[in-house]
């Protein structure tokens, strides 16, 4: 289906006056009918998007050895490689390498008793055949950062709040994540997957604020709707926005976080993508907006999944989604919490 998702230009935002109304009023409509959008006019500079694409691309090409090097399993701050099929989506396996980063920082001192969130900040794994791919990421997660957090007050302000809503739980030490992301091409009959062609990533809602995803040409992002599934075909310049279950929860489900996945690529091709996800502080709480009565008689209320419970507590919200992707990483660092002996063998994404 071809994509009927809007297109926001974050240029009428900046240029304020009816421009601005408008934008807010097409960010409101889109937020609610779809929770996903493209956004262009974002002025981030061409260069840092075009740096990141060609270390990731480097770093995916490295010889196996050197990615393992770097697994995920080594760090307890869930930074790091994982290779192929080391996921699933509601039981379906995912295909698809990754690496992930966060804010790069020194580990806190923990006390005993401390929640255990308080062990996730810390620093990242880089590949020392590849020094530039630290500067390329970690450029790119600022410009990300930055984007998000103004959308972030574009939908406070387009949910009739103050522009600085959702300030105080993005002060400072917002909760980054950026994921490098390739889906090897896939015969179909391989998994089951949608349409016969094999699952990428199974369907799922991200769990943090804000989602911008960079996607090549391959396609293979694909969006529920009310008109069912619909591609999200690849628009150059543009990122792909969606909102998280963060959202949702401080606004009653008015926005929606929608559910989507990613179809893998056929044999022969393959797919890359670069996530950023603006999650809120670890040590905060999702506030419950008052919305204007008019907006509130337009929230849905929020759609309960008893598979994923949703917590206000941010970091425990955080850290229950990291446990349940990595088990890996949490029965190498996290084996004395009492929900880790749980866990299945394989990471469960969503
Ligand atoms: O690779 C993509 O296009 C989307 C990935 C995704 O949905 C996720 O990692 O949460
Ligand atoms: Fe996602």
């Amino acid at each position: 289906m071809t994509a009927p998702l809007p297109i926001l230009d974050l240029g009428r935002f900046n240029a304020g006056g009816v421009a601005r109304d408008g934008f807010l009023a097409d960010l409101r409509a889109a937020v609610r009918e779809v929770g996903f959008f493209y956004l262009s006019g974002h002025g981030v500079p061409d260069g840092l998007a075009q740096a990141a694409w060609a270390e990731a691309h480097r770093f995916f090409d490295l010889p196996p050895a050197a990615k393992d090097a770097i697994a995920m399993v080594n760090s307890p701050h869930f930074r790091g490689y994982t290779r192929a099929g080391a996921e699933r989506t509601r039981g379906q396996p995912d295909w698809r390498e990754q690496l992930d980063i966060g804010t790069e920082r020194a580990a806190l001192a923990v006390r005993p008793g401390a929640p255990a969130w308080t062990r996730l900040p810390g620093p990242n794994q880089w590949p020392a055949a590849q020094p530039a791919l630290r500067d390329a990421l970690l450029a790119w997660q600022e410009a990300a950062t930055t984007i998000a957090i103004r959308l972030l007050r574009a939908f406070a302000l387009a949910l009739g709040q103050a522009a600085d809503a959702f300030d105080p739980i993005v002060a400072e030490t917002p909760n980054q994540h950026l994921k490098i992301i390739r889906y090897p091409g896939r015969a179909s009959g391989d998994a089951a997957g949608p349409d016969g062609r094999g699952q990428g990533v199974g369907a799922h809602k991200d769990s943090g604020l804000l989602t911008l995803l960079l996607q090549d040409d391959q396609g293979g992002l694909q969006v529920e709707t009310a008109a069912g599934w619909v591609d999200a075909a690849p628009i150059p310049g543009t990122f792909v926005v969606n909102a998280g279950e963060l959202l949702e929860l401080a606004t009653d489900g008015y926005i929606r976080a929608t559910v989507h996945r990613v179809v893998a690529p056929p044999a022969g091709a393959r797919r890359t993508s670069i996530a950023f996800f603006l999650g809120a502080r670890l040590d905060a709480r999702v506030p419950l907006l008052a919305l204007p009565p008019a907006l509130k008689a337009e929230a849905r209320g929020l759609t309960s999944d008893p598979l994923n419970p949703l917590f206000h507590d941010i970091g425990a919200n955080y850290m229950k989604g990291r446990l349940r992707s990595h088990p890996d990483v949490a029965r190498r660092h996290y084996a004395d919490l009492p929900e880790v002996a749980a866990l299945p063998a394989v990471g469960e994404y969503s």
